[in-house]
Formats: structure tokens, sequence, C-alpha cells
């Protein structure tokens, strides 16, 4: 909705007044303001209306903000390095006399030596910081990896660690002073938390698919070479095939994810949580994320490799919690057990499911990911009214090629506060067709300034003039033929007006009488009892009133 117009009345030696129009009431009267109006004046004794543009672009939008979530957007390389922050936002002080550098020095030397006796490296801890170290329980594995985050508190007395790798997940603190808190007893092994289950093809008991499953996945359009490459399998409950999708990294099993013919899934349990697929994904600087294993399947039928599914599906809407950490992060684990092979991505195209839970997942991932990297894809029409909702419904009723399409129109995910014109095309072509309404502005009801001043949505229009020279009435006056011709309302800010004195000015303007008996011309009626109470529900529907 276009901002609405101000007008404001400015004596030249004493600025007093001002109106607003409609309902906004944002602008206040204050004297400052309007002396920093008068600068853009030239003293004049001229009562003619000046206008000044108040929606240049960059200064004040007169469209309508996207909507945005309340929660910040997070980005992954937020997530992923976290600490660079924690220079300019101090953490916790532990110490009590944290100038003390002395003793905090202290602290940390017998700190870093309990911590070289666990098999960290010490060389460059600092207090106060987070540390990218190589885990002493997993050694990083076979990438040795610095997988391992240590943070130090500022007093040098507390740290505390975490391993990311996923197959690890070890973590545990220290206390260089131990007291009745500390864990560094218990932690002198680390703790490792729930450990993942070590599975195989044979120990799952999982088989080659059978002609029946390869036929289903026929009328789903997979072919059989795609179920080969991914290692779709199969398990044997009694007489029951159900579909088992292998979770593999590195081309080592790692979960494994089972669907029956009545769409029932469910994961190998104490299983590590990883993207389906995240093999593909290894080098590539472009990624698709889809919402399903048959869609990832789906998207390579139309030749797209570099693509994962989430393992869990969507969540019902977004969540309105604050990210804490990775490690809280429990829904979205296998985003952060995956995070080595994210962060290469320059472009991440969300392709999950058109629904709203479809699109909370892509909200979700995009905030984890960075929405400067995500791109999301247009599901296309299926009537008047539907869009297919996802990759394996768009192969199977479209086909491989329009799925292609989809993909390479994908659109760069929304950023708040960036747009692009076709974001405005709308209003664009209201504005050449002149079915915006006001974009011409309204007249002043005085045909005589038709051709020089008319009151334009958007824009302020300073009035000035000697005082005494009718500056408030001819501001009236307008408000009152404007409220006559187009049914405009307005908030009025007129401290010099007693509401009693502005109420008769207005009346007597609309209604044409005066409010009390002329004292001149007999001939001249004053306004009725009916005229004025009329008049009093016209007053309450038009104005309203910024004391
Ligand atoms: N067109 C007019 N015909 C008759 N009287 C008028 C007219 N315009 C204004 N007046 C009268 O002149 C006086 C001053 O008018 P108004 O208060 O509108 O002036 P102003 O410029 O707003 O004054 P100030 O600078 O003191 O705020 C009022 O008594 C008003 O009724």
């Amino acid at each position: 909705m276009p901002f609405s117009p101000l007008f404001l009345k400015l004596r030249v030696s004493d600025p007093q007044m001002l109106l607003l129009q409609q309902q906004r009431l944002v602008i206040s009267s204050s004297r400052t303001m309007l002396m920093a109006s008068k600068h853009l004046l030239k003293p004049t004794p001229s009562t003619l209306p000046l206008k000044l543009n108040l929606s240049s672009p960059g200064t004040i939008s007169s469209f309508p903000l996207k909507p945005n979530s309340r929660i910040l957007p997070i980005s992954l390389k937020t997530f992923v390095l976290p600490y660079t922050s924690h220079s300019n936002v101090p953490g916790p002080v532990y110490s009590e006399n944290p100038e003390d550098t002395s003793n905090i020095s202290a602290r940390l030397n017998v700190l870093k030596k309990k911590l070289e006796v666990i098999g960290f490296d010490t060389q460059m801890l600092k207090t106060g910081q987070y540390s990218h170290l190589t885990c002493p329980t997993c050694k990083g594995g076979d990438s040795m990896e610095k997988s391992l985050s240590l943070f130090i508190t500022l007093d040098g007395n507390h740290a505390v660690w975490m391993c990311h790798r996923g197959k690890c997940g070890s973590r545990g603190n220290i206390r260089a002073i131990v007291n009745d808190s500390s864990s560094y007893g218990r932690l002198s092994q680390i703790t490792k938390i729930k450990p993942k289950r070590e599975i195989t093809e044979e120990s799952l008991g999982l088989k080659p698919l059978c002609s029946e499953l390869v036929a289903y996945f026929g009328e789903r359009m997979i072919s059989k070479k795609t179920l080969a490459r991914n290692s779709v399998m199969q398990k044997t409950y009694g007489d029951q095939f159900i579909i088992a999708f292998t979770y593999q990294r590195n081309g080592v099993l790692v979960s494994c994810k089972y669907r029956d013919v009545n769409k029932n899934f469910w994961q190998e349990k104490g299983t590590e949580k990883i993207f389906y697929g995240v093999d593909d994904i290894k080098e590539a600087s472009d990624i698709i994320i889809v919402e399903g294993e048959i869609d990832k399947l789906s998207m390579e039928e139309a030749g797209f490799y570099n693509c994962v599914s989430v393992p869990d599906g969507a969540p019902p809407s977004v969540s309105t919690k604050v990210f804490e950490s990775e490690e809280k992060d429990i829904k979205y684990q296998y985003l952060w057990n995956c995070k080595e092979y994210l962060e290469k991505a320059s472009r991440i195209i969300l392709a999950t499911d058109g629904d709203a839970p479809g699109l909370a997942l892509a909200e979700e991932l995009a905030r984890r990911l960075g929405r400067e990297r995500c791109w999301r894809v247009k599901w296309p029409k299926k009537n008047e009214v539907e869009h297919f909702k996802d990759a394996n419904e768009v192969l199977m009723y479209l086909g491989p090629d329009v799925l292609k399409e989809v993909i390479e129109n994908a659109e760069i995910y929304p950023i708040q506060g960036l747009f692009n014109f076709s974001h405005y095309f709308n209003e664009i072509d209201g504005y050449y067709h002149h079915t915006l309404g006001f974009e011409l502005g309204v007249s002043t009801g005085w045909r005589g300034l038709n051709g020089l001043y008319n009151v334009v949505p958007g824009e302020l229009t300073v009035v000035t003039g000697v005082p005494n020279s009718g500056k408030s009435e001819w501001i009236d006056a307008l408000l009152c033929n404007i409220n006559r011709s187009v049914g405009w309302s307005f908030a009025l800010c007129s401290m010099e007006n007693k509401v009693r004195e502005h109420a008769r000015k207005l009346l007597e303007k609309h209604i044409k009488k005066p409010f009390f008996k002329a004292g001149y011309g007999e001939s001249i009626e004053r306004m009725t009892i009916e005229e004025f109470e009329l008049g009093k529900k016209w007053l309450s529907e038009t104005f309203y009133l910024i004391r």
C-alpha cells in the first residue's frame, strides 16, 4: 500500500502544525522535524504548496515487505566457523578478577598439561577461543581432518570439546582446578556420545531387489541402472518385501531406511544420520537437496547425480527455536554430519516438496546453509489450482526433460531486502495502465490548481505563508474536498486548534453552513441539530487526532 501524502504547514516565522492523511500515525509534530524541513525551504511569503518527494528509492519504500522469519538467518559458515565472531563478543567471564592475568595463565598452563595427557596438541590453545584440533579418539579418520572443536573459558580454568566426525562424536570437558563439579576423573577416558552401530548388508540381511520391486520402481520411472547405482536393496519380513534405501558414505554402509508397501518408513536404530546419496556431492559445487530417496533417484533419471535427500522428510512448520549449537540441533544432525560435503558448494538448489512442510524444510535448510547460496525450484502447474509436488511426480507425469528444466530454472532463494524488478511487475503494470488508483494524484478540488498541483500518495506537501494568511483554513478545506471526492480519511496534528474549534471549522466546511448563528446576513441559516449530529458521525469517521 502506498504511503499516505503528508501535509505540513509552516508559518514562515513559526512552524507548528502537521497534518497526516489516512491511518498512518507515524510522524511526530516535533519542532525538530519541522525545523529540519525548513532547511529545504527558502523563506517566502508565498502560500503556494511546495512538494517534496519522500518516496525516493533507498529512503522509503512504499512496497510491502516480503514475509520474513522472526528467526535470524544463520549461515552454515557461521555455524561451521562460529568462533571468529567470539573475538568481538566476549563470552562469560568466570574469574572473580578477570584482570588477574597471572592467575589466568597459571590456570591455563595446568589445563594445557591435563589436556596433553589426554592427547591434545595444546600449542595453539588460547582462552576465550575455539580451536580446531585432531581428535585424540578417532585421529580424524582416514582423512585425518581436524574435526574436534575445543573451547577454553576466559578464566583459563575450563576446556570443553566435541569431535564433529559423525563416526566418532567424542566429547568431554576438563577443569584446571578440579572441584566437585569437575568431570576430569570421568573424562580421562573421553566419553562417546551415542556410539554408532556398525552395519553391513549381510548383518542387516539385505538382498538385491526382486523383480516385483524393480517393476514398482519402473512404474515410478526409476530405472534398474539407477537402482543399482544407488544400491537400493530389499529386506524380507515374513512374506513381505520391504524396500531398503542404503545410506552410504565413502562407499561404506552407514544406515538403512526401509519403506513398506503402505508407505511406512523406518530407519535402522542407532545408526548415524546422513544425507542419502552423500557420496554423489563429494566434490560438487552445485548441489540439489530433495525431500525423499525416490526424488533423489528421480533427479538421477533427469541427469542430475549431484543430488542428496534428507533422511527424515520435512517438519510440519518452521521452528521458532533459536539455534544454539550443532550438537543441540538434533533434527538436522544429518546436515552437520555431512557439513564437509556442503562447505564446498557454491550453489545449493532446494528442491523440497511444494507443500507447506516442504517449504518449511527449505527454510530450515536455507538458514543453516546460508541463504545467499541457496536456490529454490518452482514445481510446474498440474492444473489451474494445483502444482506437481515433487521430483518424482514431475518425472512420472511430465518426463525427465521437464524435471531438468525445473532445476535449470531454479531461482535465487529469497533474501530479506533483496528484490528484482519482476517482483514489482504487477505494480509497474498498474502504473502504466493507470489502475493503481492515485498514481497521478487527486485533485485539490479547485480546478484552477489541477494543472499545478495534485495530492499524490507518498509525497510531502509543505504549505507556507505569513502568519494569519489562511494556511489552516486552506488545508482544512482541502481535506474536506478530498474526503468528498475520493473518501480519504486523515490524521490531524494541529496543536494550535482546540479540538472543539477545529471540529467547528471542519463541520462548517463539510455542511456548508455556520456552526453558530451568523452575526451577519439574516438569511444565513445555522446548521440544524440533525445536520450537526450527522456531521459528528462524519468527523469521527474521517479524522484521527494526534494530540
Ligand atoms: N478564505 C478566507 N476567507 C475568510 N477568512 C479567512 C480565509 N482564510 C482564512 N481566514 C481567516 O483568517 C484567519 C487566519 O486563518 P488561518 O488560521 O487559516 O491562518 P494561518 O495562516 O494558518 O495562521 P497562522 O500562521 O497563525 O497559523 C482566521 O480567522 C480565518 O478564519
